[in-house]
């Protein structure tokens, strides 16, 4: 099996690497700062490499995971080893496939956008090869990253909007749930069962939305009970307009994206 690269080995990087691990995928590491790499020293299926050229030499795919500032950097320093067989997995923000086809021109790239729940094999991925990959290639990228998770093909002008909606969501979920916690806290929950109980909710509630393949408004009319708790809940969340500032608060992260 092609051996997978990682450049970056930081919280985007090490979370895909330990995925990876896991499934027995052999991979290749490197990182700017050493000490982060010590972790990976006890794994049989893993290379560290000093040199993020060494990385590519030995690589097949090679997914790049510091952050969009260095990218240009980084490509520039392996742009010699980066042979024509080898396919770039570019997971940064902000960067179209038009911009990476500039600073490695004529080579293959796939555009994808993961998410950290890729640490514990519930990532979601969104893919968009560009058309020097061939129909294998494609189903390999989308295989790898099916080992941690879900992957999709996805269009190049719906790349954006997956980065906002899923590769933060993350962080606005975890939001969420330190929010709820604390209004349980507040009314004498503690907080570590208060941490655990509503993140069995949260994991709970999306996998009604994956397995019932019920509207999400149904499966909310389905909790609010006639002159119950919830409809007091949820009047208050649409006076604090939740749904607007969600949308909002996506809208902000495609608008960097497109500025980045
Ligand atoms: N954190 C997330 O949830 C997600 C991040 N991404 C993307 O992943 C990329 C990395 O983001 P994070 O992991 O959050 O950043 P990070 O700062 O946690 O990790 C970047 C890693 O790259 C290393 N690094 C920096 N310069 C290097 C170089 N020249 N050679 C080798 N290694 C070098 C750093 O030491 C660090 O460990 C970004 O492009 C970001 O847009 C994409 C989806 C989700
Ligand atoms: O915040 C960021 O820029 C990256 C991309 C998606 C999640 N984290």
């Amino acid at each position: 099996m092609d051996k997978i690269g990682i450049i970056g080995i930081g919280n985007m990087g090490g979370a895909i690497a330990h995925g990876l691990i896991k499934n027995g995928r052999e991979l290749i590491i490197s990182n700017k700062s050493p000490e982060k790499l010590s972790e990976y020293e006890k794994f049989k299926n893993v290379e560290i490499k000093k040199d993020n050229r060494d990385v590519v030499k030995d690589s097949k795919y090679i997914i790049l995971a510091v952050k969009p500032k260095v990218y240009a950097d980084v490509i520039d320093e392996v742009r010699e080893v980066f042979s024509e067989d080898k396919i770039l997995i570019s997971i940064a923000a902000g960067f179209t496939l038009e911009k990476l086809e500039k600073l490695l021109p004529s080579r293959k790239i796939a555009m994808v956008m993961p998410n950290t729940p890729a640490m514990v094999y519930e990532g979601m991925s969104g893919i968009c090869p560009n058309e020097l990959l061939s129909e294998d290639e494609r189903d390999e990228v989308k295989n790898i990253f099916n080992l941690i998770g879900r992957a999709a093909i996805i269009s190049e002008d719906s790349f954006n909007a997956f980065s906002a909606a899923c590769g933060s969501l993350p962080a606005y979920v975890y939001m969420f749930i330190e929010a709820a916690a604390d209004g349980a806290v507040l009314n004498g929950l503690n907080r570590r069962d208060a941490y655990e109980f509503i993140a069995q909710s949260v994991m709970g509630s999306a996998k009604m939305v994956l397995e019932t393949e019920k509207h999400p408004g149904e499966l909310k009319d389905m909790v609010t009970s006639p002159g119950g708790t919830t409809i007091e809940g949820l009047k208050v969340l649409e006076e604090r307009a939740f749904r607007g500032g969600i949308i909002e608060a996506i809208n902000a992260a495609v608008e960097k994206s497109k500025n980045m």
